[in-house]
């Protein structure tokens, strides 16, 4: 079978410079090389897209890649692509690339904990195993897919939790896909179905703003002029100190859409709380609450709707469906 493969960067394609740091180093045909297995399964087309750490990832540049992936899709030989990606805002581009593809075929993104200097670097078993998902005839139709420890997980559900080790990837309490055993590709569950876009011209500019103990309704009002919409993570459920809750107020009747997520890693954020600057309070003010869709997730889904320019009941509509 024909895969494509998209390269972005990240340690994955990195390898030590002479002062010992990590530095992006590999092509995609170099990273094709690490491992014949690869280069004997599939006939490969390769997309060198970009080489460097995820921390340079931008909306805008997730959408160059979901037009990237649709190019490559364009040629019906193509049974699937591989993307391999920085660890650091993977979850970012899967989700981003999860909510405006519509191929059935699969997109799988993979990445490394360990740079390819290392001599027990995940980068070339990882590689192997998303591309024995991308050639899997049942990946089709199971949204864009992240594969790292030989666990399959679902984009909208996919963390980085741990800054360095192997097993730093996890869907919580929605579990992985599948994963990966003897080079046979195991499936658990059904990816949930999540709401899709198209791909606006323009991404709206929108702000993510943590929420701290004594925050100052100054810092938060400076956001206001600065972004289109606000993604606020509080505390818990979805609650922020009462002092605050004003500027919200304000940011709501100036027709931002103010979504509320949590710092908390697992779990719904909902109204559930009466007092000042409780859920209710902020429901009452016009905030949004998405359930268990990470700021970051929120913060992309916002900037794709608003920059479709699609009517704000619709969004938050949207929004609450894409947070279950
Ligand atoms: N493991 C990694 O890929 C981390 C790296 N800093 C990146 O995100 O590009």
């Amino acid at each position: 079978m024909k895969l494509g493969l998209i390269t972005t960067g990240g340690t994955i394609a990195m390898r030590k410079d002479t002062s010992g740091k990590s530095v992006p180093a590999l092509s995609g045909e170099n990273l094709l090389d690490t491992l014949p297995k690869l280069a004997e399964s599939a006939q490969w087309e390769i997309k060198n897209f970009s080489n460097f750490a995820s921390c340079n990832m931008t909306p805008a540049g997730m959408k160059n890649l979901a037009l990237s992936v649709n190019e490559l899709f364009s040629d019906p030989a193509i049974g699937g692509i591989v993307i391999t990606h920085g660890t650091d805002t993977l979850e970012e581009t899967a989700y981003f690339l999860d909510t405006v593809l519509s191929d059935p075929r699969p997109v799988v993104l993979t990445a490394a904990q360990r740079d390819s200097s290392e001599t027990d670097s995940d980068g070339p078993r990882n590689l192997l195993e998303a591309m024995l998902v991308a050639l899997d005839p049942s990946a089709r139709e199971r949204g864009t897919l992240v594969v790292l420890n030989s666990e399959i997980h679902a984009a909208r559900d996919v963390r980085k939790l741990h800054t360095s080790q192997v097993n730093a990837f996890t869907s919580g309490a929605a579990g992985s896909l599948g994963n990966i055993d003897l080079h046979r590709v195991y499936w658990h569950r059904p990816p949930s179905r999540t709401p899709k876009l198209t791909l606006p011209e323009r991404l709206a500019n929108i702000a993510l703003v943590k929420i701290y103990t004594d925050m100052p309704a100054g810092v938060l009002e400076a956001f206001f002029s600065a972004a289109e919409g606000l993604v606020l993570e509080a505390f818990g459920r979805g609650n922020i100190p009462p002092r605050l809750v004003p500027a919200l107020e304000q940011a709501v009747q100036h027709g931002l859409p103010v979504v509320i997520t949590s710092r908390c890693l697992f779990g719904r954020t909902a109204p559930a709380y009466g007092y000042p600057g409780g859920g209710a309070d902020l429901e009452r003010s016009g905030a949004w609450f998405a359930g268990d869709l990470s700021s970051e997730k929120v913060r992309l889904f916002l900037a794709l709707a608003l920059g479709l320019q699609l009517p704000l009941p619709e969004i938050k509509r949207l929004l609450e469906a894409a947070g279950r």
